[in-house]
C-alpha cells in the first residue's frame, strides 16, 4: 500500500460534496491502491452538517480512508494538502448566469488561494469547481504567489463530458467511441466545444455529422446550457455529474490520459493558439507522470477562431471585474 495523500475538499457539506467524498474515499479519484487523507472545509454553520456526513464516511468502512479532518479555517483543511477541490461556493438559481456568481463567489477564493500558498504541499493541485470557475480560478492562483499558477485549475470536465454524451446520442455510438474532445475556454454559455478535431471510431466527428446547422443551433447551445436546464428540470444545480467530472479532471492530472485520445481542462493560457496571456481557459490537454501539455498544432478554422475569440472576451471582461472589486 502507498503511504496516504491529503485531499482538501471545500464546501464539504454542499450537494457537490455529498457525491463527491465517497467517491474519492472509495478510491474512483486516485485509484485502488492509493489511502486518502480527507481535509474537510465548511462554513462555522455549517459544520453540524458536516459531522453527519463524516459519520456516514465512517459508517462506509472504506478501507482507503486513512483519516478525515473537519474545519472552518482553510489554514488547518488545507495544511499539507496534495489536493485541492475548491467547491464550496452559492450555487446559481434559474435566470442567472454563472457570472452573476462573482460578487458573492469571488471574495471567497482570494483567502483560499492565500492560505494554500501558506500552508498546502508544495507541490499541490487545485481544482476550482465552484462558480464561476474560471474566475475563481484565477484569483485563487493571483493570491498564491508561493505557488506557480499552473497548479491551479477550473473544471470544464462536465462540459467536455456533456459534449462527448450528446454526440454519442447524435451518431448512435457509445461514448467509449468518441475521443479527442476539446472544451475551449469558459466554463460559461460561451464555451466551446470542438467537433472539428472530435473522433467517433476515428472518424471525424464534423465531417461524420455533416450537418452545421445542427451543430451551431442545436448541439452548441445544447452542451453550453446543459448546466441551466439541470436547474429548470431538478430545480437545484447539478451536483453528482459535477462530482463524476471533479473525479475525472483530478483522476486525469494524477495518473494521466490514455494513448490516442485527451481531455480538457482549464488553467492559466501560455498565449497558445492566441489566447491572452493569463486568462483561465480551457484547452485540450495530454498529461504523463503529472505533466499537463497542451495539444499542439491543431488547425483553427475561421468559425473556430469567432468561438475562441468570443470565450476568451468574456474572460478578460471577468478578469477586469475582479480587478475592479479587488480581489487580485
Ligand atoms: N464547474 C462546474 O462544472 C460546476 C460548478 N458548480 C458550482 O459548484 C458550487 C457548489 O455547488 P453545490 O455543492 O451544488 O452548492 P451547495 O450550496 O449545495 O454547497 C456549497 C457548500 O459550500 C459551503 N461554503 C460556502 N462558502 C464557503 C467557504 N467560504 N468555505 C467553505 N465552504 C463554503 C456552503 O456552506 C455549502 O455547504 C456552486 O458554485 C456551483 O455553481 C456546480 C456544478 C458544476
Ligand atoms: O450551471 C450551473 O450553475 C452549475 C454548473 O456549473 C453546471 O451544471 O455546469
Amino acid at each position: 500500500m502507498k503511504p496516504p495523500v491529503r485531499v482538501a475538499v471545500t464546501g464539504a457539506a454542499g450537494q457537490i460534496g455529498y457525491s463527491l467524498l465517497f467517491r474519492i474515499a472509495s478510491g474512483a479519484m486516485l485509484g485502488s491502491d492509493q489511502p486518502v487523507i480527507l481535509q474537510l472545509l465548511e462554513i462555522t454553520p455549517a459544520l453540524k452538517a458536516l459531522n453527519g456526513v463524516v459519520m456516514e464516511l465512517n459508517d462506509c468502512a472504506f478501507p482507503l480512508l486513512a483519516g478525515v479532518v473537519t474545519s472552518d479555517d482553510p489554514k488547518v483543511a488545507f495544511k499539507d494538502a496534495d489536493y485541492a477541490l475548491l467547491v464550496g461556493a452559492l450555487p446559481r438559481k434559474a435566470g442567472m448566469e454563472r457570472s452573476d456568481l462573482l460578487n458573492a463567489n469571488g471574495g471567497i477564493f482570494k483567502p483560499q488561494g492565500e492560505a494554500l500558498s501558506e500552508v498546502a504541499s508544495r507541490n499541490v493541485k487545485v481544482l476550482v469547481v465552484g462558480n464561476p470557475a474560471n474566475t475563481n480560478a484565477f484569483i485563487a492562483l493571483s493570491n498564491a504567489p508561493k505557488l506557480k499558477p499552473t497548479q491551479f485549475h477550473a473544471m470544464v470536465r462536465l462540459d467536455h463530458n456533456r459534449a462527448i454524451s450528446q454526440l454519442a446520442e447524435k451518431t448512435g455510438k457509445p461514448v467509449t467511441a468518441i475521443k479527442k474532445m476539446t472544451i475551449w475556454g469558459n466554463h460559461s454559455v460561451t464555451q466551446f466545444p470542438d467537433l472539428y478535431h472530435a473522433e467517433v471510431d476515428g472518424k471525424n466527428a464534423y465531417d461524420l455529422v455533416n450537418d452545421h446547422t445542427w451543430y451551431e443551433n442545436v448541439y452548441l447551445p445544447t452542451v453550453a446550457k446543459r448546466g441551466a436546464a439541470i436547474i429548470e428540470a431538478r430545480g437545484l444545480s447539478s451536483a453528482a455529474s459535477a462530482a463524476n467530472a471533479a473525479i475525472d479532471h483530478m483522476r486525469s492530472w494524477a495518473l494521466g490520459t490514455p494513448e490516442g485520445d485527451w481531455t480538457s481542462m482549464a488553467f492559466v493560457s501560455d498565449g497558445s493558439y492566441g489566447v491572452p496571456e493569463g486568462l483561465v481557459y480551457g484547452f485540450p490537454v495530454t498529461v504523463k507522470n503529472g505533466q499537463v501539455e497542451i495539444v499542439k498544432g491543431l488547425e483553427i478554422n475561421a468559425f473556430s477562431r469567432a468561438k475562441m475569440d468570443a470565450t476568451a472576451k468574456e474572460l478578460d471582461e471577468e478578469r477586469q471585474a475582479v480587478k475592479q472589486l479587488g480581489l487580485v
